[in-house]
């Protein structure tokens, strides 16, 4: 029988790709008790080639100890105990692990990476810590000095349907977030096909569920503040990350729904004139043949059609007489927003279709 199929029977019994033979990779997930880490937990837990061995928190949590079940009863089903892990633990861990998935705040990941990557381990880095290139902007953005020039350099963005061969040689992967993913998904096909009047800004709105703020508790996120409103206009950090890699600066307004899961980003872009209907359709085709976790649709997508999901569903109208394009772009924050796209960038690294475990 072959490796993967036994594989299959053996952990899940109903992964759908046969085709390729896999080895078992050692895992650790830091932040494991937060949203996203918890999300990755679940997804390595069904993934066919990937052994959760190390369930980590900060080593003054107040959650050090309790089974994840405790916080995540979504995952009762799971007996994984949350470790608490120091500087010291880490400098072990880096070596007896194949792959690190840090869902940990900017900072930490910031502090940590040096120690981290001194390993065999690659790291997934699901925060905000290594993808903007530029210093300058970084700390304008974040609130500290960025002090791992070298490791930011070698770090790689990990939008995975568009840097998948530098992915699959990365050792630092930079996990994009969340709204930049749905944004940079919807744009990058115009973008690349050079469609678009760079002279007019492209204008994002998108409008995000209160997970993508974390767990940690405040009162803008408590359930009797939050209503539908604008936040961090002109400001946000992801701002300067989705101009970044689109290579032109945009207009980005980011907005708290009162519903937990999803994004929902509605993206406004003038095109040059005389781009017709045919070339716009091209551009995304094209971009996606071979990308089997976007969906392009002929109605706008819900919410409800990608929570818990691992897709970006986008869908497009385009007006020639005004030369304007309206594309609606659908991800769950938790999962194409974060945990399935780190997993996405660690099968890339392997070798394996990128959907490996995440299409059951
Ligand atoms: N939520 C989202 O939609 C997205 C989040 N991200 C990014 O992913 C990262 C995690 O986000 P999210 O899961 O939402 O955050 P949460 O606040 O839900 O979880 C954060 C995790 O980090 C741990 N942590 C906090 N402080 C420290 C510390 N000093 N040392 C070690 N661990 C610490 C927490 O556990 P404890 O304090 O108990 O140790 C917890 O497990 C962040 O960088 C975020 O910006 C990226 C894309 C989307
Ligand atoms: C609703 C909400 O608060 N969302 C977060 C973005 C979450 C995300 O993508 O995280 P990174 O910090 O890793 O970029 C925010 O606006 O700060």
């Amino acid at each position: 029988m072959p490796v993967m199929a036994l594989i299959t029977r053996v952990k899940s019994g109903f992964f759908s790709d046969l085709t390729h033979s896999y080895t078992m990779n050692q895992v650790a997930i830091i932040g494991a008790s937060g949203y996203t880490g918890a999300q990755l937990v679940q997804l390595v837990d069904q993934h066919p080639s990937l052994t959760l061995s190390h369930v980590c928190v900060s080593a003054s949590s107040a959650d050090a100890n309790k089974p994840l079940s405790a916080i995540h009863g979504q995952l009762a089903h799971l007996d994984y105990q949350l470790s608490p892990v120091d500087d010291e633990m880490l400098d072990t861990l880096c070596n007896d692990v194949s792959m690190i998935f840090l869902a940990t705040p900017h900072e930490v990941s910031h502090d940590w990476m040096p120690r981290l990557m001194a390993g065999t381990a690659r790291v997934f880095d699901l925060s905000g810590a290594f993808r903007l290139k530029d210093e300058a902007i970084f700390s304008r953005f974040y609130g500290f000095e960025h002090r791992h020039a070298t490791l930011l350099s070698n770090a790689v963005y990990g939008l995975a349907e568009w840097y998948a061969e530098d992915i699959s040689n990365a050792s630092l992967v930079a996990v994009p977030g969340c709204y930049p993913t749905a944004s940079l998904s919807a744009l990058k096909p115009l973008i690349n096909n050079t469609l678009v009047d760079t002279q007019h800004y492209p204008v994002i709105n998108a409008v995000s569920g209160v997970t993508g703020a974390g767990r940690k508790a405040s009162l803008t996120n408590s359930f009797c503040e939050v209503s539908l409103s604008a936040y961090g206009i002109l400001s946000h950090r992801h701002t300067p990350e989705i101009s970044a890699y689109l290579g032109t600066p945009v207009i980005f307004t980011p907005h708290l729904g009162n519903f937990k899961r999803g994004i929902l980003a509605t993206v406004t872009v003038k095109l040059n004139a005389g781009v017709s209907h045919d070339e716009v359709n091209d551009a995304f085709y094209q971009a996606y043949a071979d990308s089997p976790l976007v969906r392009l649709r002929q109605h706008s997508p819900k919410l409800d059609d990608v929570v818990k999901t691992p897709f970006v569903d986008l869908y497009w109208q385009y007006d020639p007489a005004s030369g304007y394009v309206v594309v609606t772009a659908a991800i769950d924050n938790l999962m194409k927003g974060a945990a399935s796209q780190a997993i996405q960038c660690a099968n890339l690294t392997c070798g394996w279709p990128q959907q490996t475990g995440l299409l059951l």
